[in-house]
């Protein structure tokens, strides 16, 4: 992949909603016609796989160039996924490699992540979107899952930040490996995070011990929050996730009003009576106006170590049956595996430690898809394009 290089030609493409103007984003092409409407086309019929348009549809082209026969192009990709760019890029060139005069074709592709902000509270001025982590139940590993999420996004090339509002139970700190950091600050007014693992932290756990936290009501607790994430000093973000604290009471009600979160993402196992809470959980965001992104069904199955069969300790079906019912996404089943827990004693989760692995390949695709799908939240099915030459 090689750098575009500027200045391209002027044909500029105005994307409009029903009669109004939506955005507008210039596709800077320098080719020549017939190849321009030719190359403009066959990217037409060319669809990203997870938003399900065609990459001018989903405003993800931006630059066209020829030098001899080798057409280059410039991608900007709304949401991470860096780990399936190789892909992209081989399909890519067998889609335009059918063109006349087209023998290779070169790619540079960016990143540039779109905000989305469910409207309940006003933006962090530095975060782009804020996803929370949630479950109705305690112990089926949601923050197991809300930090290897964080991580996942992070390895798929997203700017990533994790705010432990686990007030009760604070493990983000453990789980990073990072229990004895101590936050400062520079401008006397806001705390810095830790940076664990190319991820911004922030958690209680770095502040108060166990037993003071755990002794706070609700109000207090959220406040505390509250104070906690507008008072950190973060850096540009891209996804702020939040693991929040079990269950669905008045802490968890006020968190998802105060805060501006894009999206929830609810974990469970399988068991009929984690199911239960997880519809609570469901439903209280639903309250709240809070789009649930789907269901992560944790601990859904265990693979025998001698006969590698599949085992489901927890029963079968709870996350999918849940997910229809609300019609949401199951966003991925994860195994009980014994490195899991294993890789965060160790303060170094399953993405960092073995980012090739299965369960890492599953979590990174979880990452996608909630990406992805926030994206499809903030742009209505409905986007006409209209490709005006000036
Ligand atoms: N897929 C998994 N395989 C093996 N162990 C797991 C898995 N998921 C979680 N665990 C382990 O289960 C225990 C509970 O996980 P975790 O702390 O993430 O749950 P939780 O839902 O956040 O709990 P709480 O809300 O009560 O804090 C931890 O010891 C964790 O290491």
């Amino acid at each position: 992949m090689r750098a575009l290089s500027p200045p391209f030609g002027t044909l500029s493409l105005i994307a409009k909603q029903r009669t109004w103007l939506v955005t507008a984003f210039v596709i800077n092409n320098s080719l020549p016609e017939p190849l321009s409407t030719v190359v403009l086309e066959q990217l037409k019929t060319f669809n990203e796989p997870l938003l399900n348009k065609n990459l001018i549809d989903a405003e993800i082209l931006r630059g066209l160039a020829i030098d001899g026969r080798c057409l280059q192009v410039g991608l900007v990709m709304p949401y991470p996924g860096q780990s399936q760019y190789r892909d992209l890029v081989m399909a890519l060139t067998n889609h335009l490699a059918v063109i006349e005069g087209i023998d290779e074709v070169e790619c540079e592709i960016g990143l540039n992540v779109a905000a989305v902000n469910s409207g309940n509270a006003k933006a962090h001025p530095k975060i782009r979107n804020v996803i929370a982590v949630g479950s109705g139940k305690g112990g089926v590993g949601k923050s197991t899952t809300a930090v290897n999420f964080a991580l996942a996004l992070a390895a798929e090339g997203a700017r990533v930040g994790m705010l432990d509002a686990d007030i009760y139970g604070p493990s983000i700190p453990t789980m990073l490996g990072c229990i004895d950091f101590k936050p400062t600050s520079q401008d006397g007014k806001t705390m810095e995070p830790a940076y664990v693992h190319n991820m911004a932290v922030m958690s209680m756990g770095f502040l108060a011990t166990d037993d003071n936290a755990s002794a706070w009501r609700g109000p207090m607790a959220a406040g505390a929050m509250e104070q906690l994430m507008n008072e950190t000093n973060w850096p540009e973000l891209d996804y702020l996730v939040i693991d929040m604290p079990p269950g669905t009471g008045d802490i968890q009600l006020t968190l998802s009003q105060k805060f501006p979160v894009s999206g929830a993402v609810i974990v469970t196992t399988p068991q009929e009576i984690a199911t239960l809470d997880a519809r609570k959980g469901i439903t209280m965001f639903n309250k709240v106006n809070v789009p649930v992104l789907g269901i992560v069904e944790n601990m859904s199955y265990h693979t025998c170590e001698n006969c590698g069969s599949k085992e489901h300790p927890f029963g079968q079906g709870g996350g999918l049956a849940t997910a229809n019912r609300y019609n949401v996404p199951l966003l991925g089943e994860l195994p009980l595996n014994v490195t899991v827990r294993e890789h965060l004693d160790n303060g170094t989760p399953t993405v960092v430690a073995e980012p090739e692995s299965a369960i890492s390949n599953e979590y990174q695709t979880i990452a996608r898809n909630v990406a992805a799908s926030l994206i499809l939240l903030s742009q209505p099915d409905d986007l006409s394009i209209e490709i005006t030459n000036e």
